[in-house]
């Protein structure tokens, strides 16, 4: 790993980049003097609203926004490669955009967008980036939640594809080999994050059949900075592989070693190696 991380000079592709944490890290990593940031959503007014107000203050090659449902690989495999021919680098990769929505007719759009397009767009992003692949190495963050981590009594469909994200991040970062790749694959888990996701009518399916769920179980909802903070910090310092909970305000705890142990307790459990 590089020693003193810094964003300075890099290009960098964010997923989600319109609203909420993916737009909080556009800006965040802009103001680090990143060489250029490209996001992908397809909330084409809000993105625009926000690639215009970032054109005006960091200068018109800093930021792009390109209208990209990521669940469609042929859009997602396009705007890689507008960056790639523009800027013939790519250094950082952040798969942040996902939707929440429990309607029984909406799951598989729901493992599309928070799962498949994950998996799409990390194994682009190491295809690119892989020293042993002819790139310059670099790093790939994907975006998972707490829900990943424990059994939850609802919202059972966007839990299953966090810990899918989870687990595939994990198995990926291990089955390409950092020496050989120089890419750092990494996930972090969200805890409630004040943002559209936590919207009421998302909060009431959360609270289905569960008394005082928000003061007894939840933990405290935090600020975007915090969660923007939080991805940013692990960017800079992560170890490939690891995994980290970003939650209540408080600075990124790295949970590697009990992700992994607990999985292998329960391969224990039935005699597993
Ligand atoms: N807010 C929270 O409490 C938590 C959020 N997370 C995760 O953080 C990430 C960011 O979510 P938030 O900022 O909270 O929500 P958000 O709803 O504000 O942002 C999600 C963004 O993804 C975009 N998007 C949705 N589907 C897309 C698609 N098919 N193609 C391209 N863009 C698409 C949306 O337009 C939106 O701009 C998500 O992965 C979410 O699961 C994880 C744990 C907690
Ligand atoms: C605070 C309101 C919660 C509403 C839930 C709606 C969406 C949540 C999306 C997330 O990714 C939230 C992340 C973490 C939730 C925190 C703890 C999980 C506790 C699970 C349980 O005890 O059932």
């Amino acid at each position: 790993m590089e020693d003193n991380f810094t964003f300075e000079g890099k290009v960098i592709l964010v997923t989600g980049g319109a609203t909420g944490i993916g737009a909080g890290l556009v800006r965040s990593i802009l103001s680090q003097n990143a060489r250029h940031v490209t996001f992908l959503d397809l909330a084409e007014h809000k993105s625009e609203v926000l690639e215009r107000e970032l054109k005006n203050k960091f200068g018109t090659l800093r930021v792009m926004f390109i209208k990209c449902d990521v669940s469609d690989e042929k859009q997602l495999n396009e705007a890689y490669n507008k960056v790639i021919d523009k800027f013939h680098r790519l250094d950082i990769v952040i798969n942040n955009a996902a939707i929440l929505s429990e309607e029984e007719n909406l799951y598989k759009r729901m493992v599309d967008v928070n799962f498949s397009a994950v998996i799409s767009s990390t194994l682009r992003a190491l295809a690119t980036m892989a020293v042993d692949k002819g790139g310059s190495g670099g790093v790939i963050l994907n975006v998972s939640s707490m829900m990943a981590l424990t059994p939850s009594n609802s919202l059972a469909v966007y839990s299953a594809t966090k810990a899918a994200v989870l687990q595939f991040t994990n198995s990926i970062a291990i089955n390409k080999s950092y020496s050989e790749s120089e890419v750092r694959v990494l996930s972090v888990c969200l805890g409630p994050t004040d943002t559209a996701i936590l919207h009421k009518h998302n909060s009431e399916l959360f609270d289905k059949g569960c008394t005082q769920c928000f003061t007894s179980r939840v933990p405290e909802r935090q600020r975007v900075e915090s969660a923007v903070k939080g991805i940013i910090d692990v960017i800079k310092k992560a170890e490939n592989g690891s995994t980290w909970i970003i939650a209540s305000n408080k600075p990124p705890v790295d949970i590697t070693v009990s992700v992994r142990e607990g999985l292998q307790n329960r391969c224990n459990d039935v005699g597993g190696s």
